[in-house]
């Protein structure tokens, strides 16, 4: 179903104050980190004027960190908890995967559970046992149906939650993190269940996992200590969360340095040795499956974050003579470069890339750590650098792409960001082999092979 303007949910100026006495753990938490707590003079603002909508066939992610006031605002929509201020308009059948277990009688078993959650969707004894065999098929717990839902244990549980919303036809549905419980099976028969879906119903998608986020949603709504942070398309909401998270850094100096003239300068060969074997090679470069791409020029005024350390003020690719490409083909070796000006010593850098598709998803991301583990790289104040990687392309799908590229110090597990560019370089892929998945590799060989002739 292609996205509507009609609206669904509307959530209009919501708020929730819960009274001090509500919660002896809230109480413990706002101890330990005073810092991100509010209080009013009521209790404690969980939730201050959110306002949101989602529109019909379409996909709202929810992010924030952990009690930004995410599930609090799921269970008001659901209506398990009352809002103290603001409305919400809702329209049609709303099915909510909330917190585990959550509407189950740990007393009844499996199947009692599932007649009593699907009745309380609406839908009639005749139609529960027509899909009772389908739900349990779904859910593959087999015969656990049969057992009190107090003996399940947390993936169970959301097997079988998961599996009455997918059969009772909403036409909005509610989901919180619940698919991080479970195996990856499941997780992935989920997300297929979700993608589907999307073609015909609207979703509300809590998640702390910002790729089934990008790969899932329209528009993400990112909520901070029951703050209202931001509202729009997922791959930018995601971004600004990103730099957030990195936020107890200040701005950024402003970059002022231009690009390098590179006419004068000799350029060694990046690379000393052959490219990947393709077996396709020849017929995908003389036929319209060449996997062409075009890349913009790196723009200085791009979002950056980071304590201002180093300014970023060059990102370009290379090719394997060195030289500045404004295209490339899937396939060659490149170089991914940026260049970055020191305003201070630093040691035990980290110079790092993330190619990202238009829904912000990462396709390949990587950095030096591992290259220079035992030798870390350290920058001098007031020099210019530029950190190179040679890689592979792959056959990419065709799509836009963004490299976001970052400079920081520290290891892997702890690091202060000292430059960040978001979309530091936007290439465009129009056409190319990739028959199926996110990128295509070269397929060295593929044979058919009479391993047994049983004709004779
Ligand atoms: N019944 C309650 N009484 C008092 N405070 C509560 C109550 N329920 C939640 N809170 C507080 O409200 C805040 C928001 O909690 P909520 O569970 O909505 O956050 P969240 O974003 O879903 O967190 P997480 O990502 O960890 O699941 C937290 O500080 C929590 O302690």
């Amino acid at each position: 179903m292609q996205n509507s303007n009609h609206v669904v949910l509307d959530v209009k100026d919501l708020g929730k104050v819960f009274s001090p006495s509500s919660n002896h753990f809230s109480g413990l938490l706002e101890q330990l980190l005073p810092n991100c707590f509010k209080k009013s003079d009521e209790g404690f603002v969980a939730l201050d004027t959110i306002s949101f909508e989602v529109r019909r066939g379409e996909t709202v992610g929810i992010i924030g960190r952990n009690g930004s006031g995410k599930s609090t605002l799921l269970q008001i929509i659901c209506g398990t908890i009352t809002p103290t201020s603001g409305s919400i308009y809702k329209e049609g059948r709303i099915a909510a995967l909330l917190e585990l277990g959550a509407g189950f009688n740990p007393e009844y078993t499996g199947r009692e559970n599932v007649k009593i959650n699907a009745s309380i969707y609406g839908l009639t004894k005749r139609e529960i046992d027509s899909k009772m065999q389908s739900i349990i098929d779904f859910s593959e717990i087999g015969d656990f149906i049969d057992q009190p839902v107090k003996h399940y244990s947390s993936g169970m549980f959301v097997r079988l939650a998961f599996s009455v919303i997918v059969h009772v036809d909403a036409d909005v549905l509610i989901i919180d993190e619940a698919l991080a419980v479970g195996d990856i099976l499941f997780s992935q028969k989920c997300i297929r269940f979700l993608k589907e879906f999307r073609q015909r119903g609207s979703i509300l998608f809590v998640s702390h996992d910002s790729g089934a986020i990008s790969q899932l949603c329209d528009r993400v709504l990112w909520i901070d200590s029951g703050i209202q942070k931001g509202l729009g398309d997922t791959a930018t909401v995601l971004d600004q969360y990103l730099e957030f998270l990195y936020s107890t850094q200040q701005e950024t100096q402003p970059v002022q340095l231009g690009p390098l003239d590179e006419s004068k300068r000799e350029m060694p060969a990046l690379f000393n040795h052959e490219p990947w074997y393709d077996a396709r090679k020849d017929v995908i470069e003389t036929s319209n499956l060449s996997n062409h791409i075009e890349i913009c020029k790196f723009e200085a005024q791009g979002q950056n974050f980071g304590d201002g350390a180093v300014s970023i003020f060059d990102a370009f690719i290379r090719d394997a003579n060195g030289r500045k490409l404004i295209g490339v083909t899937g396939g060659s070796q490149v170089a991914i470069c940026f260049s970055f000006f020191a305003h201070q010593d630093i040691e035990s850098v980290i110079v790092g890339f993330l190619i990202k598709d238009r829904c912000g998803q990462v396709i390949i991301g990587d950095n030096n750590c591992i290259i220079h583990h035992e030798n870390p790289p350290s920058v001098e104040k007031g020099k210019r650098y530029e950190a190179r990687f040679g890689i592979t392309l792959p056959y990419l799908a065709v799509s836009e792409y963004t490299i976001s590229i970052s400079v920081a110090s520290g290891n892997q597990a702890d690091h202060v960001q000292h430059c960040w560019n978001h979309n530091a370089i936007i290439f465009y892929v129009e056409k190319g082999p990739v028959a199926h998945g996110i990128f295509g590799v070269p397929l060295e060989f593929c044979s058919l092979e009479l391993i047994e002739d049983e004709s004779v």
